[in-house]
């Protein structure tokens, strides 16, 4: 039999294209011939007697009723939306304004009631071209009229051309008498389409369920009370945490309005309570931070989120994080407030540390040992914004050559034989968002001195055994007792490293150049100590006191508060000058083994403080058995014989502090060095610590 033809007419070639699409999709096209003509082209392309006119829109028809041939039959197509579309719109949160734009005002009223009957409802706005909308829309949806939406509007959802409805292919069928069978197999066609989409919505819901207990599982994981409350007061989402608090574990909340669910108190404070900012709130005998916020979707507000939680957590919490950190010595205990000094140059020292600690800027600490260069590191941390973030000491002479790298920078997993399970992370990681202490600066290897300037330079590291680079936010705070342009000259440090530390060098003069704060620091720690120790205050004899201004302080306010701490435990009341140390010519194998034994402890936990006291066991041991005197390269040499791998610089720092504690004798003309009898005296308080550990 031969096709009939159908001609579809409409003023726009697209809305052509997409019905005869249309018909090809539900099979139309293998019955009848699907044309189009658009208004225009009908003068010139004329239409034959035998075939079906389906004219897009009644609206065209005065337009072309002219070129219709006399008895022409005709059918006005009903249109509806294109359900492959619909999706899109399913994002859009109800309530929201949607400003629905089409070529004329007729047909955007039109799409409005037509996606409403489809079970789209949202607040449609109708909008053509001349006509007004409220300026607060922000989305606009277009059946295949996009040109149209008004500049402002953020988001567009081309919903396309609207297509033909079945009841309308169903009258062209019945027009041409077509059989039935033929029109079934359209229906079933058209309604595969539709059963598509609904198996998509389908998927959609079942992931949005989904999403919904993953959102749950969630927020039941928060330590916080969660409540979030819709714009008509209905809760939508809580966790077990806010059940509990609420005293209403077992219940469920989910969709019931605020008010006749949670206490009635508590719905009060939800109301009394401003948003955005944290409050303190007392209900039922304890205190809750709370913290209301709105919940705002595609700029409109959709309800309030509630977050509370009992202060007493929160206290605990910070208490435990700061006790870690503690443990761990990331936190700087000092302030400003802890400097005692009276001296001007002291003064001056202060005023620029606190100017300098509100910058970001690297800092170079100069002084000889004990002069503060640690506790002023750490006020200068907690001056700073960086206060709350950690405070990282790395002392170069404490830790040993072979450890260095992986304490400072980290190493991954596997890196090297021995390396811990998940790797290690560095200081300087460890230091992000707060300060970097680098002690000792002066006392750095050459190859360390590399990796440091690049760490300066970059502000990123890498792991050792790493493959790629983690970037960190530091201030660098570094220390020495050196001259680091002396040793420049000489060769030891890098000049291009010097000059990324001196940014803001400080010079804390040593305590014998501010005789002035000898009185005050004695007086300061006489009362610390005593204090800490339970005993009642002493004070010093004019002499004695007279004595303490003349010394000359190798140990500058270190020596000075060991010193303290010894008569703390020696003196009654008063100290005369046989009491002062540094004044006496007595060998300390003459004191009272009780205080012999007070000594030596103190002196072995400032090694085991620094980390290296079992390092110095091994130099004191080393120089005992060599009976005569020794030189720094024989040391080193029989270290590394026993597998301790120490560089120069680190040696001569131990050796410096053995000095100092009178335990080695340095020959004149620093030719080598001996022990002296304190120090073969504390070698074996060592080696009998050691054994009492080895018998218990
Ligand atoms: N101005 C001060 N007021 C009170 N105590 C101080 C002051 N300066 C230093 N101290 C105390 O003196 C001791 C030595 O200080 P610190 O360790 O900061 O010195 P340092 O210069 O870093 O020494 P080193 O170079 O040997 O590492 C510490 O116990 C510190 O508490």
């Amino acid at each position: 039999m031969e096709k009939k033809t159908v001609i579809f007419i409409s003023k726009l070639e697209q809305s052509l294209e997409l019905f005869i699409n249309q018909g090809h999709e539900l099979g139309v096209s293998e019955d009848f011939h699907l044309e189009g003509r658009t208004v225009n082209q009908l003068a010139y392309n004329p239409i034959s007697e035998d075939s079906l006119v389906v004219l897009s829109s009644k609206f065209i028809l005065p337009t072309i009723e002219a070129y219709l041939p006399q008895k022409q039959k005709y059918i006005i197509a009903k249109r509806t939306v294109n359900y492959k579309n619909i999706r899109n719109m399913l994002d859009i949160p109800r309530g929201i304004k949607v400003l629905l734009v089409s070529d004329l005002q007729k047909r955007a009223n039109e799409t409005v009631s037509l996606l409403k009957s489809s079970g789209i409802d949202l607040d449609f706005y109708p909008y053509y071209p001349g006509g007004t909308y409220s300026e607060d829309i922000q989305i606009a949806i277009t059946p295949g009229e996009s040109k149209f939406v008004p500049p402002s509007i953020q988001k567009v959802i081309d919903i396309g051309s609207r297509v033909i409805d079945l009841s309308t292919w169903i009258e062209i069928y019945a027009h041409f008498k077509h059989e039935g069978r033929d029109s079934r197999k359209l229906t079933a066609r058209y309604l595969q389409s539709i059963v598509y989409i609904t198996e998509q919505l389908r998927d959609e819901v079942q992931k949005a369920n989904l999403l919904r207990k993953h959102l749950e599982t969630i927020v039941d994981r928060i330590e916080d009370a969660v409540l979030a409350i819709d714009d008509e007061d209905v809760i939508r989402l809580t966790n077990h945490k806010a059940l509990q608090l609420l005293h209403l574990q077992g219940k469920d909340l989910l969709n019931h309005r605020t008010a006749n669910s949670i206490p009635s108190h508590f719905y009060q404070i939800i109301h009394e309570v401003p948003y955005e900012k944290e409050e303190i709130v007392h209900w039922d005998n304890q205190t809750y931070f709370f913290r209301k916020t709105h919940i705002i979707i595609e700029g409109k507000n959709m309800g309030y989120l509630i977050l509370f939680r009992k202060a007493s957590e929160i206290n605990k919490l910070e208490h435990d994080y700061r006790r870690k950190m503690l443990n761990k010595g990331l936190i700087a205990k000092y302030t400003f407030n802890d400097l005692s000094g009276i001296s001007t140059s002291f003064q001056k020292v202060t005023d620029i540390a606190k100017k300098i600690a509100r910058s970001n800027s690297t800092v170079l600490l100069l002084g000889e040992t004990g002069t503060g260069k640690e506790l002023l590191a750490q006020a200068i941390h907690n001056g700073s914004p960086r206060q709350s973030g950690p405070f990282v000491g790395a002392n170069f002479a404490a830790i040993s050559e072979t450890l260095l790298e992986s304490e400072l920078f980290g190493y991954e997993e596997g890196a090297f034989t021995g390396a811990k399970k998940g790797g290690h992370i560095g200081l300087f990681e460890q230091a992000h968002n707060g300060t970097i202490f680098l002690d000792e600066i002066g006392d750095v290897s050459h190859s360390i001195q590399n990796r440091l300037l690049r760490v300066l330079q970059e502000r990123e590291i890498m792991k050792v055994g790493g493959n790629h680079v983690i970037p960190i936010d530091i201030r660098v705070i570094a220390a020495t007792n050196k001259d680091l342009e002396c040793m420049i000259e000489e060769g030891s440090f890098r000049a291009d490293l010097y000059y990324r530390l001196n940014i803001l060098p400080i010079f804390i003069p040593p305590l014998r150049d501010r005789k002035e704060d000898v009185y005050l620091l004695t007086n300061v720690f006489i009362k610390k100590i005593c204090n800490r120790l339970q005993r009642p205050s002493f004070v010093f004899s004019e002499e004695a006191r007279k004595e303490m201004e003349l010394y000359h302080w190798p140990g500058n306010i270190r020596e000075l508060e060991n010193i303290i701490e010894y008569l703390a435990h020696v003196v009654d009341k008063v100290v005369y000058p046989q009491d002062l140390l540094f004044k006496r010519s007595k060998r300390i194998v003459e004191e009272s083994g009780e205080t012999r034994t007070l000594i030596f402890e103190a002196i072995k936990q400032s090694y085991e403080r620094k980390g290296f006291l079992e390092e110095i066991r091994v130099i004191l041991q080393i120089i005992h058995n060599a009976k005569i005197t020794v030189g720094r390269n024989y040391i080193i040499r029989s270290l590394q014989g026993e597998g301790w791998n120490i560089t120069e610089e680190q040696l001569r720092y131990r050796m410096k502090l053995l000095n100092q504690d009178q335990l080695i004798k340095v020959s004149r003309g620093r030719k080598g060095s001996s022990l002296s009898d304190k120090g073969v005296e504390f070698l074996s308080y060592l080696m009998d610590k050691d054994r009492a550990l080895v018998e218990t």
